[in-house]
C-alpha cells in the first residue's frame, strides 16, 4: 500500500487523525455553551468541509460539544462504535443496504460491553486529555487556535497537493492524531504543546474481540500507562466493502455522546499505511455473555452465538428501513435476553432467526416476571409505531423506583443474579373448593372465603340450604362480544379466562353407570384412549355455570389464541366422585395453574379461580332459578364448592359437549346453540378472527 495515493484519498474521506482537521477545527469557534449541539447547518459549517466525502452528510458531520477534540484527531471520536450493519442510525439512512450481511462476522461474544467495574465504577472519564493524570489538556478554543501553525503545516502535507506518506515510519508519523495539550510552565504561565498521538504510543496486546470489519485489541499508552480498546480496522476490507461512509456515521454519531457516562468514550483516532485506529475506553468488565453465564442466566444454546442478529427489528427486516423505534425493539430482546439468558428470537440460522422476528415467534420462560415481561411485550411490537417510548420506559413498572438521569450513573448496580422466581411449583386447582396449602374445610370452605362480589339475596333450596341468588350481571365487555359465539346461552358472560393446566384422565367404570362408560368408551375414541392428559388450556368461566376449555395458544396478548372450544363443562350436577374435584362426561379434571402465573401470581390465581367458580355457580343458579320458578332443577346443588361432590356437567344435558375433540377441531372453530342443545351435534364455524381482539383485551 506504499504510496497508494487512492487508498489515501479515499480514506482522507474518514477524516481518521487527518492533521489539517486541526486546523480547520481552530479556525472555528466551538458552540456556545448554551447549545451545545449545533445545529446540522452550523456542525456541517464546523465539520473540515475541504476532503470530505461528498457521500457524508450533514448529520454525519455533525459535532459535539467537545471542539477540542478536533485536535487529536479529524473531529471529537466516537466511542466504541455501534455495528456497521445494524445501527439503527445507518438503517434509517435508506440508502444504507438494508438486510445485514454477518458473514465476516468472527465473533462468538454477545455484543453488549460491561463497564469496567461493571455496576459499580464508570469508566474515568477525561483522564487522558484533561490536565489531571499527565494526560493531554482538554484544549480551548484558543488553545486550539494556537495549535493551528502546526496543524496547518500538517495539513498542508496531507491535502491535496502533498504526496501521501511513502513509506510505513512515514505513514506511521503523519498518520499520528495530532493536538495541543496546555501546560503550566515554570513561572507559571499557560503554555501550549503540539502533540501527537499515533501507532506507536500505544504498545498492543491482546485480541479482546472481532467485529465484522474490525478486531479490538487491548493497548496501552506508553507513556500514560493508561489502558485502552484499540479497535483496528484494516483500510483494504473497509474500502473493498465499501463501508467508509459507514465507518463516518458511526463516528460522528458517537462523537455526539461522547460526554456520555454510559458509553465508552473514543478518544484518538489515527491510521497508519493500512490500518485506521480508535481509542477506545477499555471495557473489562468482559463481554455480557460472559456475565449471564456466571451468573447462570445463559443457557446452553446462548453460548454458540449471540450476535446482533438476534436483535435486529423486524421493519428492517421486512421494509429494509429503521428508525429510533428499532433501538426500542433491540431494549426489549436485551431485556429478556438479561432474564432469560437467551435471546427472544433465535433459531439455527440466521435466516429462521430473522423468520421468527417478523412472525413475532417467541414464547416466555417459566418464571419470566411478570413486570419485565409486560415491558418486553410492548417493546417487542411489530408496529414500531406502537412500541413504548422512551419515556413509557422510564415510567413503566420494571423500572419503578429506578431514577433516570445522572443519578443513574451514581447509583450501585444491582449485583447481577439468577432470577428465582417466587413460587416453583404451580398450584393445584382443585374445584373443590379449596387450593393446596389451605386447610381443606371437609364441609363448608365459602365460609372462610371472602363474601361474593354481588351476592344480590340468598333463598332457600330445595333441601333447605341456602342459595344465593344473583340477578344483576355487567353489561357485555368487548370481550363478551368477540367470544359470543360461545357465549350461546342468555345473559351468559364470561366471568374469568386465562391459561390453566388441565389434567383429565377418564372416570373408573361404574361412576356413571352404564351410559357414562358408553360416553367414555366414545371419547377414547376422539381422546386417543383412556390415558390422563395433561394440556394447557384456555379456560373460561361464564356466568351460566359452564367452563369453556379451548386450546390455548403461545400469542401474546391474545393474538394468537385460537376460539376452537374443545370442551365445555357445566357447573350444573353434582356427581359424587370417589375423589372429589370435577368430572364431566366421564372425565375426572383437576385444574393447575401454569408455572408462569403460578410463579408470577404468588399463588393467587387458585384463590381466583376458585372463587369465579363459585360465582358462576351461583349465577347459573339465580338465572335458572328466575327462569324457572319453582321448577330448579339445581336445587339440589350445595352453595359451596367444598364437597368433593361437587362434580359438574352433565352428560345427558349435555350429549356432545363432550364429544368434540382436540383433534376434530383442530382446523375450525366450532360453536354450539342455544340452550342444552349449545354444544349438540350442530357445529358451526367461525373465524378465529372473530375472537381474537376480544381475547386481547383480556390479557
Ligand atoms: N471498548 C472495548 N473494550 C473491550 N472490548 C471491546 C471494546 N470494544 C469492542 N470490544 C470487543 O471487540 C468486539 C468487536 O467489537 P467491534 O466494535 O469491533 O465490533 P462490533 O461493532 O461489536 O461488531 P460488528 O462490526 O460485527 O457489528 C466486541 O464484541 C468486544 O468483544
Amino acid at each position: 500500500m506504499n504510496g497508494d495515493l487512492s487508498l489515501s484519498q479515499a480514506l482522507g474521506g474518514l477524516r481518521i487523525a487527518n492533521p489539517d482537521d486541526a486546523a480547520e477545527a481552530s479556525s472555528h469557534a466551538p458552540p456556545p455553551a448554551s447549545n451545545p449541539y449545533p445545529d446540522a447547518a452550523t456542525a456541517a459549517a464546523a465539520a473540515p468541509p475541504a476532503h470530505v466525502e461528498a457521500s457524508v452528510d450533514a448529520e454525519s458531520n455533525l459535532l459535539g460539544p467537545d471542539m477540542q477534540h478536533l485536535l487529536y484527531h479529524d473531529g471529537p471520536e466516537a466511542g466504541r462504535p455501534r455495528s456497521s450493519v445494524y445501527s439503527p442510525v445507518l438503517a434509517c439512512d435508506s440508502s444504507a443496504s438494508a438486510r445485514p450481511s454477518r458473514e465476516h462476522s468472527q465473533r462468538d461474544g454477545q455484543r453488549g460491553l460491561v463497564s469496567p467495574g461493571s455496576g459499580s465504577s464508570l469508566p474515568p472519564r477525561g483522564s487522558s486529555r484533561g490536565l489531571r493524570g499527565g494526560g493531554y489538556a482538554s484544549a480551548s478554543a484558543s488553545a486550539s487556535a494556537s495549535a493551528t501553525p502546526a496543524s496547518q503545516s500538517a495539513a498542508a502535507s496531507f491535502a491535496g497537493d502533498a504526496p501521501v506518506p511513502a513509506t510505513s515510519e512515514d505513514w506511521k508519523d503523519r498518520g499520528a492524531a495530532v493536538g495541543v495539550r496546555r501546560e503550566v510552565d515554570a513561572s507559571g504561565r499557560a503554555i501550549v504543546r503540539q502533540v501527537k498521538k499515533g501507532v506507536r504510543d500505544f504498545s498492543f496486546g491482546r485480541v479482546l474481540g472481532e467485529g465484522s470489519y474490525s478486531t479490538v485489541y487491548l493497548a496501552t499508552d506508553r507513556q500514560t500507562l493508561k489502558e485502552y480498546a484499540i479497535k483496528v480496522l484494516e483500510k483494504r476490507h473497509i474500502i473493498k466493502e465499501k463501508k467508509i461512509k459507514y465507518v463516518n456515521i458511526e463516528k460522528n454519531t458517537l462523537n455526539r455522546l461522547t460526554e456520555h457516562p454510559g458509553i465508552v468514550r473514543l478518544y484518538y483516532t489515527f491510521q497508519d499505511e493500512t490500518s485506521l485506529y480508535y481509542v477506545l475506553d477499555l471495557c473489562n468488565g468482559g463481554e455480557l455473555l460472559g456475565v449471564l453465564k456466571k451468573t447462570g442466566q445463559e443457557d446452553g444454546r446462548a453460548a454458540s452465538f449471540v450476535g446482533t442478529a438476534e436483535y435486529v427489528s423486524p421493519e428492517l427486516l421486512t421494509h429494509k428501513n429503521a428508525c429510533k423505534a428499532s433501538d426500542l425493539w433491540a431494549f426489549g430482546c436485551i431485556i429478556y435476553q438479561l432474564l432469560a439468558g437467551r435471546p427472544p428470537f433465535k433459531a439455527g440460522s440466521e435466516y429462521l432467526t430473522f423468520q421468527k422476528i417478523v412472525n413475532l415467534e417467541y414464547e416466555f420462560p417459566p418464571g419470566f416476571p411478570p413486570s419485565a415481561r409486560d415491558l418486553v411485550e410492548r417493546c417487542l411490537v411489530l408496529d414500531p409505531a406502537r412500541r413504548l417510548t422512551i419515556e413509557h420506559i422510564k415510567n413503566h413498572e420494571f423500572f419503578q423506583g429506578q431514577q433516570f438521569g445522572k443519578a443513574l450513573w451514581r447509583t450501585k448496580a444491582p449485583r447481577l443474579q439468577p432470577y428465582v422466581p417466587p413460587t416453583q411449583e404451580p398450584n393445584i386447582i382443585q374445584l373443590n373448593g379449596f387450593s393446596p396449602g389451605a386447610a381443606p374445610s371437609p364441609s363448608n370452605t365459602t365460609a372462610s372465603r371472602p363474601p361474593l362480589s354481588h351476592p344480590q339475596a340468598t333463598t332457600p333450596s330445595g333441601n333447605g340450604r341456602p342459595s344465593r341468588i344473583i340477578t344483576e350481571l355487567p353489561p357485555p365487555t368487548q370481550l363478551d362480544i368477540e367470544w359470543s359465539p360461545v357465549l350461546t346461552r342468555n345473559n351468559e358472560r364470561i366471568l374469568k379466562l386465562g391459561d390453566l393446566m388441565v389434567i383429565s384422565s377418564p372416570l373408573p367404570n361404574g361412576i356413571h353407570g352404564k351410559g357414562s362408560d358408553e360416553g367414555h368408551k366414545k371419547l377414547s375414541r376422539f381422546f386417543g384412549g383412556s390415558t390422563t392428559k395433561k394440556r394447557q388450556r384456555l379456560v373460561m368461566v361464564t356466568s351460566s355455570g359452564r367452563i369453556v376449555l379451548a386450546p390455548a395458544g403461545g400469542g401474546r396478548s391474545g393474538q394468537n389464541r385460537s376460539s376452537r372450544f374443545s370442551r365445555q363443562i357445566a357447573l350444573g350436577e353434582a356427581n359424587k366422585t370417589p375423589r372429589g374435584s370435577l368430572c364431566g362426561g366421564g372425565h375426572h379434571y383437576t385444574f393447575e395453574e401454569t408455572k408462569a402465573s403460578a410463579s408470577s401470581e404468588s399463588g393467587r390465581t387458585a384463590d381466583e379461580w376458585i372463587d369465579c367458580l363459585e360465582k358462576a355457580r351461583d349465577l347459573a343458579i339465580s338465572q335458572n332459578a328466575a327462569s324457572q320458578g319453582d321448577d330448579n332443577s339445581f336445587a339440589d346443588i350445595p352453595s359451596t364448592m367444598s364437597s368433593p361432590a361437587s362434580t359438574l356437567g352433565n352428560r345427558a344435558a349435555y350429549p356432545e359437549a363432550y364429544g368434540v375433540s382436540d383433534r376434530s377441531t383442530r382446523n375450525h372453530l366450532s360453536k354450539s346453540h342455544g340452550g342444552h342443545d349449545d354444544v349438540g351435534p350442530k357445529r358451526n364455524r367461525f373465524s378465529k378472527r372473530q375472537s381474537r381482539s376480544g381475547l386481547g383485551s383480556a390479557f
